[in-house]
């Protein structure tokens, strides 16, 4: 029975963590799918990828107000897909050799199967002949977490797509179908929309995206309902394949309006993700789980086992890459210094929906400030009412600051539009660093007529207690 001083699980974010800083280090890490992870192969980059075709696929639509008549003359999906992934697998294959086979990795071992606790610091590999034991002092527990899929009656009869498989299809489907009204719906309706798939969305809630601040929700519902079929407050009751020989699968839904059903050529099921906790089995080695099923971890990310840090989206609820990689330092440093420990800051987490238009969002929405009683004022700023925003004859995007109405600091931002994400920067930094509102405003300058004049219009529509 091996025992190593460090063992990790997963090699996502878990694979930064060495450098020549561990050479000296007897280490294992074990995977039990591709390395990378959910990141680089099936999540934030190989979506991005897509979205950025996809925005160019439906620049027609934006430019003919403009006087500008494009045509959209073809997608070539498999031209698309294979540019992506030609240019991830191979990373995903050189980071797998880089460990098992580079001079760099003498003191590592990869082990290349499923990993489960069997009791205390005692972790079971299951190789494809052999099933290995190992133990360490210490262990980190990288392992992420998995696409859920709901139990409803018949599902488990018909083809369906999780994020995991539907990005690699060898054709376009002419009609999908998308459950879920989240981020990976956000962004998946966006691409197959502007690749000329008709979309049909369904939300069991009032609302796409619902967990953003209320107005962006809201606008962004209508956006999308004026682009795709999006069906509200439904209930998916049943699924079966379409009669007489179909090839298509059909959705049984109630809502508002009574039973309905819904056909299409593919159905992506995006309801949420879950930790991978369970199959690793961490209850074995002494360490509990949220109602979640999130690795309970304090702010080191230390579990309640000595010796074991958990990180990434095995851990955490944000389920966001920078939040892992963010946790990955702070693992790194801890285990180099363990008498020093680091803690987390996971005060102001930004999030970004690649979809159209982009959003983009750090700290309270307004119903959060309202819900904790906090004091706050907000300020809305157009596209429409910046002149780069004439320019792009933007009449939908907005930002939506909070802040306190006596310090300025800031409390939350909400951006949708154009560049939502990049035009939200700066408000993180802003709050991060504890720069209040009129300071960041004039403060310093801001390019003339660049977009950030968004930003600073916002500040300074902030109606701030002098
Ligand atoms: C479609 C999609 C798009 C996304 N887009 C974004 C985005 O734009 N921006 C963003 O910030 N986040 C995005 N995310 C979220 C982001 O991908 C995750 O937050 C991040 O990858 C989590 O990293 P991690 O290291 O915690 O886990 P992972 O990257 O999931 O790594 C876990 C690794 O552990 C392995 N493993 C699991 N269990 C075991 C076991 N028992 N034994 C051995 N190995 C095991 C897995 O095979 C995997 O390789 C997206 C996610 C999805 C699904
Ligand atoms: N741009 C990004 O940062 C990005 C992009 C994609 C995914 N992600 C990460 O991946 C995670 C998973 O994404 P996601 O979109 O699957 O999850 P999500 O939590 O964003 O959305 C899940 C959706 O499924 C719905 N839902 C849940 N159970 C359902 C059921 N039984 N029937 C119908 N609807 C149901 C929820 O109401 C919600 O609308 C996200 O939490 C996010 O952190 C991030």
């Amino acid at each position: 029975m091996p025992h190593y001083d460090l063992v990790i699980v997963g090699t996502g974010s878990g694979n930064s963590i060495l450098d020549p800083r561990f050479a000296d280090r007897k280490v294992a890490i074990v995977e039990k799918g591709v390395f990378g992870g959910t990141c680089l192969n099936v999540g934030c980059i190989p979506t991005k990828m897509f979205v950025h075709p996809a925005d160019l696929a439906a620049t027609p639509e934006s430019a003919a107000k403009l006087g500008v008549d494009l045509e959209l003359r073809n997608v070539r999906w498999r031209k698309i897909r294979d540019r992506v992934f030609g240019r991830i697998d191979p990373i995903a294959e050189g980071g797998r050799r880089y460990r098992i086979e580079h001079e760099d990795n003498a003191n590592v071992t990869v082990y290349e199967g499923e990993a489960r606790f069997i009791d205390h610091k005692k972790l079971a590999v299951q190789l494809a002949d052999e099933e290995a034991i190992l133990t360490a002092d210490n262990f980190v527990l990288a392992a992420g977490g998995r696409a859920v899929v709901p139990d409803i009656p018949g599902l488990a009869d018909v083809d369906y797509h999780t994020s995991d498989t539907v990005m690699r299809i060898d054709e376009l489907p002419r009609r999908a179908i998308i459950l879920g009204s989240g981020f990976i719906s956000a962004e998946f309706a966006h691409v197959f929309a502007s690749f000329g798939v008709d979309v049909t969305v369904i939300a069991r809630s009032g609302a796409l995206l619902r967990n953003e601040d209320d107005d962006i929700s809201r606008r962004f519902t209508e956006l999308a309902s004026q682009r795709y079929d999006v069906r509200l407050n439904r209930r998916t009751v049943r699924v079966h394949r379409a009669g007489r020989g179909g090839t298509g699968v059909v959705l049984e839904l109630e809502g508002p309006g009574g039973e309905e059903t819904v056909e299409g050529d593919l159905l992506l099921i995006a309801t949420g993700r879950q930790p991978n906790s369970d199959l690793l089995n961490v209850a074995a080695t002494g360490i509990s789980t949220r109602p979640s099923g999130h690795v309970v971890v304090d702010e080191y990310q230390r579990t309640e086992v000595d010796g074991i840090y958990a990180l990434g989206d095995l851990s955490s609820p944000y389920e966001l890459k920078h939040v892992a990689n963010h946790e990955a330092r702070v693992v790194q440093h801890n285990l180099l210094h363990p008498d020093a420990p680091i803690a987390a800051d996971h005060r102001f987490v930004p999030h970004a929906v690649f979809t159209s238009p982009q959003i983009a969002s750090v700290g309270l929405t307004e119903r959060d400030a309202a819900a904790r009683g906090v004091p706050y004022v907000t300020a809305t700023q157009n596209y429409a009412d910046i002149a780069y925003g004439w320019a792009m004859e933007d009449t939908t995007g907005f930002a939506k600051l909070l802040a306190d109405p006596r310090s300025g600091q800031l409390l939350g931002a909400h951006i949708i539009g154009a560049q939502a994400p990049t035009l939200l920067q700066p408000l993180i930094q802003a709050m991060s660093f504890g720069l209040d509102a009129r300071s960041m405003a004039r403060g310093q300058y801001w390019i003339h007529p660049a977009l950030p004049e968004l930003v600073e219009n916002a500040l300074l529509a902030l109606p701030l207690k002098d």
